[in-house]
């Protein structure tokens, strides 16, 4: 599409409603596609922004088992808690809907009844795993086992998520149910398919040969790689009770696939959004962008086109700029794992920054490769770049224009070749970011707005007007003129990264609405006009700030570790008699001290009942000595005696000791008499 379309249809991947959102999910689809929709608005152009909750498949029914609750009272808590977070962070969606909806639940079938219908789908009887136990077919995430291509050997049912491949349940190695964990059973069933295989020389035409030059390398190499792989028949309905219903009779029991019904998802909340959504889906003069992340790339250029186009109604995506992935401090992002950071306590521990957050994941986002973010950037990032470059012009164009002028906008006179030059960069500054916007490449239009502000400080530095007050008002006015028009193009160019800063800019110049084309030209703020009381637009972003967030992911990170803390193997049996040689006793802490020059050692005097004695303990580093008097202690009281240090150690204390190294005693349940045996 090389003329400007008549309209947008631009969606966001619908995400999954098994967790909350994440930086990765901002970084990689919602961030970029927010960029884009504001932009075109500022364009005039006449866009809907869809998106909603991707509510089936799996995952969810087995959260739901977990937890103890049905699948829709699952489904309901994380719609809800996305849905808010998502408002919160300003992402202007025009629709934000849901797949258990009823409007929902009808498109599908639809779809689905007219494929049917028009004997698009091959039907087979096929063996499939089956949990005698559990009574249930095993689709998808209900089995894993090795990957055949990598050798994961927690690859799921449909794909495997360490090497990206999609996989049928039959292909896995030693496949497991996770239901039972026992190994499966085949039985037969019945399900429809979609025949990717004859569409792959049509997606070999639109995609290899059509979209070589406009779609970006990272998608087009996975679509080519794919295509030229060969595709195969893909099942589109699943033996599963949580789902849109196979609208076919004898098909009782099955559902859709859930990636056949979710992406069918942007046509219902379009439905759901206007009665017009026709033209969003079936007018050629529509241009269709989906933005996703990269796991997502075959459902979008492959299976939902191939979906599309058997249906024969709808339009294609005209561009699919799918992201890379984020990273958090050197670790993949999880959800399971809690490695992330989450964007609902992110908007709560920084209230009131989310054009930081904005700011952080579009100038370092996975566009081409695979990124990582860090507190300690995201501090830099604010304090270094925001704060000091477009915080700081804007601020000290405010601050002279009330000083000078009560903030009223001087008229320029006299030009001199620099003025000249600064306005020539501020006009075709519009163009090079637009330019870069239309062509998915938010990282480097971002860079462009940064250089704006950077050119307005300089500017300012250069002229030094506070110094040229004193001499020569006729050129101040000219200059504060000139960075007022910066400071009003800034206004507008910065809206579509930094919505929430942008409105306080366009308040603190009391400007009236203004477009895209509006910008750089000086007619945004002409002599004249008032402007209003200058406000920080950006705040420093403090050590502690940081540090309190950096300490919540190391405490993530010893959870885990508590939590996946294997046992070690058990030592070689031994018989009851050599048990019994062991003796072990309660005694109680009478006296405790620090042995000198050691940083693990206590010396301990113990009443073991039988007699008081003394024990060298390694336990120094989790026990104060003070805090450990009078508690009762296990001894093993016929240990050989040790010189340890110097002093004879008679016995030993029994300690547990936890997965992170950290000790605790073994002590009776309840007061035992000291010197009672331990058996
Ligand atoms: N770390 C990440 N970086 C970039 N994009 C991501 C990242 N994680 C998820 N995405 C993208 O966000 C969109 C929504 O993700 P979805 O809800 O399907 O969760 P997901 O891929 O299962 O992630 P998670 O397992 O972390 O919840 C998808 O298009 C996905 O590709
Ligand atoms: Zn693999």
């Amino acid at each position: 599409m090389t003329n400007t379309p008549k309209r947008y249809t631009v969606t966001a991947a619908l995400p999954y409603a098994n967790g909350p959102v994440h930086i990765g999910h901002l970084a990689g689809v919602y961030l970029p596609a927010d960029i884009y929709v504001r932009y075109l608005r500022l364009q005039g152009r006449d866009v809907k922004f869809i998106c909603g909750s991707d509510e089936h498949g799996v995952p969810i029914t087995i959260r739901a088992k977990k937890e103890g609750i049905t699948p829709q009272q699952a489904v309901d808590k994380y719609h809800e808690l996305i849905r808010k977070s998502f408002q919160d962070f300003d992402v202007s969606f025009d629709v934000y809907d849901r797949t258990s909806s009823a409007i929902h639940h009808e498109t599908a079938s639809d779809f689905f009844r007219k494929l049917y219908t028009e004997g698009k789908f091959v039907e087979q009887t096929t063996q499939q795993y089956f949990d005698e136990k559990a009574q249930q077919f095993l689709a998808d995430r209900y089995i894993i086992g090795t990957c055949p291509k990598c050798g994961n050997d927690s690859a799921y049912g449909d794909q495997c998520e360490s090497c990206g491949t999609s996989l049928n349940a039959t292909d896995l190695i030693n496949p497991k149910s996770t239901l039972s964990g026992e190994p499966p059973v085949l039985r037969e069933t019945k399900h429809w398919y979609l025949p990717l295989n004859e569409y792959e020389p049509w997606l070999r035409e639109w995609i290899v040969e059509g979209h070589k030059g406009d779609w970006k390398p990272n998608v087009y190499g996975q679509c080519k790689s794919w295509i030229d792989q060969g595709l195969q028949p893909r099942a589109v309905t699943r033996d599963l009770d949580w789902g849109v219903p196979v609208p076919v009779e004898g098909a009782e029991g099955k559902v859709l696939y859930v990636w056949f019904d979710a992406p069918i998802g942007y046509i219902s909340a379009t439905k759901a959004l206007t009665p017009d959504w026709e033209k969003y889906w079936k007018d050629e003069e529509t241009k269709l962008v989906h933005f996703i992340g990269k796991d997502n790339i075959v459902f979008h250029c492959i299976i939902f086109p191939s979906m599309l186009k058997a249906h024969g109604d709808y339009i294609l995506p005209d561009n699919v700029p799918a992201n890379e992935f984020l990273n958090l401090e050197g670790d993949k992002i999880s959800t399971s794992r809690n490695w992330a950071v989450w964007l609902h306590e992110y908007l709560q521990d920084f209230e009131g920054k989310s054009d930081v957050l904005r700011y952080v994941l579009c100038a370092n986002a996975p566009e081409t490769k695979d990124n990582d973010f860090t507190w300690k950037d995201y501090q830099a990032r604010n304090n270094n770049e925001l704060l000091a470059i477009l915080g700081n012009f804007i601020n000290r164009a405010v601050v002279l224009t009330q000083k000078y002028y009560d903030g009223v906008v001087p008229a320029t006179n006299n030009l001199h070749d620099y003025d000249k030059e600064v306005l020539e960069v501020l006009k075709g500054m519009p163009m090079v970011i637009a330019t870069y916007i239309e062509r998915y490449r938010f990282r480097d239009a971002l860079s462009e707005l940064m250089n704006l502000a950077r050119l307005g400080n300089k500017y300012l530095a250069d002229t030094e007007p506070w110094k040229l007050i004193k001499t020569d008002t006729e050129r101040v006015k000219t200059i504060m003129n000139i960075a007022l028009q910066i400071s009003g193009s800034l206004a507008i160019l910065m809206e579509p990264f930094l919505p929430v800063s942008a409105g306080k800019l366009r308040t603190m110049l009391n400007m009236n609405p203004a477009m895209w084309a509006d910008t750089g030209s000086a007619e945004m703020l002409p002599a004249g006009h008032v402007i209003g009381k200058p406000e920080l637009l950006f705040e420093k972003v403090e050590d502690a700030d940081v540090e309190a967030q950096v300490q919540k992911l190391l405490d993530t990170k010893k959870a885990n570790e508590l939590a996946n803390a294997v046992a070690e193997p058990a030592k070689e049996n031994i018989t009851f008699e050599e048990f019994s040689k062991i003796d072990i006793r309660i005694g109680t802490i009478l006296e405790a001290e620090k042995v000198a020059k050691t940083k693990k050692l206590l010396k301990l005097k113990i009443d073991t009942g039988i007699d008081q004695r003394t024990v060298v303990s390694g336990i120094a580093e989790f026990f104060m000595p003070e805090d450990i008097i009078g508690q009762q202690v296990s001894i093993l009281v016929n240990l050989a005696p040790r010189e340890i240090k110097g002093i004879t150690s008679q016995g030993m204390i029994l300690m547990a000791e936890n997965a992170d190294g950290s000790l605790a005693f073994v002590q009776p349940s309840k007061q035992i008499v000291n010197g009672g045996g331990v058996s």
